[in-house]
């Protein structure tokens, strides 16, 4: 008897990553990341400018696409856009550089970077010590980590290198069990609860009111996917929700600082 298994676009995305990863060690000039990596400007603090702007803190995301959704934005001008969030009141902006699933890139980041004052997360798939070392050499201000595309360990090593690197880490669970390995990691670990399940690509706020149940009230909480209007913001910031990482609902407007004005209720 065959036993089938069915794969998740997580799966795929996740393959895809091992495969650029075999490909870029096969290339790798140690050294050189090593002086890129002293040569990169100084960390700016992920995690101090969310709680500077807590609790009304967005992490604006720059997404030209995505697997659910196809292409999201045709008019994608990275520096402008970064300049725009950074124009509205972002806290922060996330930086997706994946290639093949969401049309990102590598120097998205630094392009981001220099268009404004504002710390950047890479948001990738980081399964690889190396990545963590290369979001650095870009310049990446904080990393993401997928508990589940992780084991604990590995999510500990990951994180571990990223904080020498001065690093902020953004781990990111969208179940109980995912909570609970994440809650192990060092306290300094931002916390968010993703609303999309990366199965089914459904996104419900319900899953960030579940799931902060079983968080200390005073930790810094980030909320993040599916979050479209001023009223969802209101409703996860009376959970006590100070952080919100949004994508798509600005990408789709033509202005996103007066997107970004207009989600967090504030005038021009
Ligand atoms: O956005 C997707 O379709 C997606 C699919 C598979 C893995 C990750 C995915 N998104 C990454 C994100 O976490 C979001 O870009 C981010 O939270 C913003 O979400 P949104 O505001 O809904 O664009």
């Amino acid at each position: 008897m065959s036993v089938q298994t069915t794969d998740t676009v997580l799966d795929r995305i996740l393959a895809t990553k091992r495969d650029e990863i075999t490909a870029y060690r096969t290339g790798l000039d140690t050294a050189r990341l090593a002086d890129e990596i002293a040569a990169a400007d100084t960390p700016r603090g992920f995690a101090a400018a969310l709680a500077a702007k807590s609790p009304r803190a967005v992490i604006a995301e720059i997404k030209k696409a995505s697997p659910s959704k196809g292409l999201i934005r045709e008019d994608f001008d990275v520096a402008w856009l970064a300049e725009r969030y950074a124009a509205g009141g972002a806290a922060c902006l996330s930086v997706l550089t994946d290639r093949d699933y969401f049309q990102g890139d590598n120097d998205f980041l630094a392009q981001a970077r220099n268009a404004c004052d504002l710390p950047v997360l890479r948001k990738d798939f980081m399964i690889d010590p190396i990545q963590i070392d290369q979001s650095r050499a870009l310049g990446a201000d904080c990393i993401l980590l997928i508990a589940a595309a992780l084991s604990t360990d590995l999510m500990a090593e990951l994180a571990g290198r990223a904080r020498e690197l001065g690093m902020d880490v953004l781990a990111e669970v969208h179940t109980r069990d995912e909570l609970d390995r994440v809650l192990a990691l060092p306290n300094d670990t931002i916390l968010g609860i993703n609303n999309r399940d990366l199965k089914t690509f459904k996104t419900t706020l319900a899953t960030s009111f579940a799931l902060r149940e079983h968080v200390a009230p005073t930790r810094l909480l980030v909320s993040e996917s599916g979050i479209f209007t001023h009223e969802d913001m209101t409703r996860l910031a009376t959970a006590d929700f100070g952080a919100f990482l949004i994508g798509e609902s600005f990408m789709r407007q033509p202005d996103p600082a007066a997107a970004l004005r207009a989600l967090l209720g504030t005038p021009d």
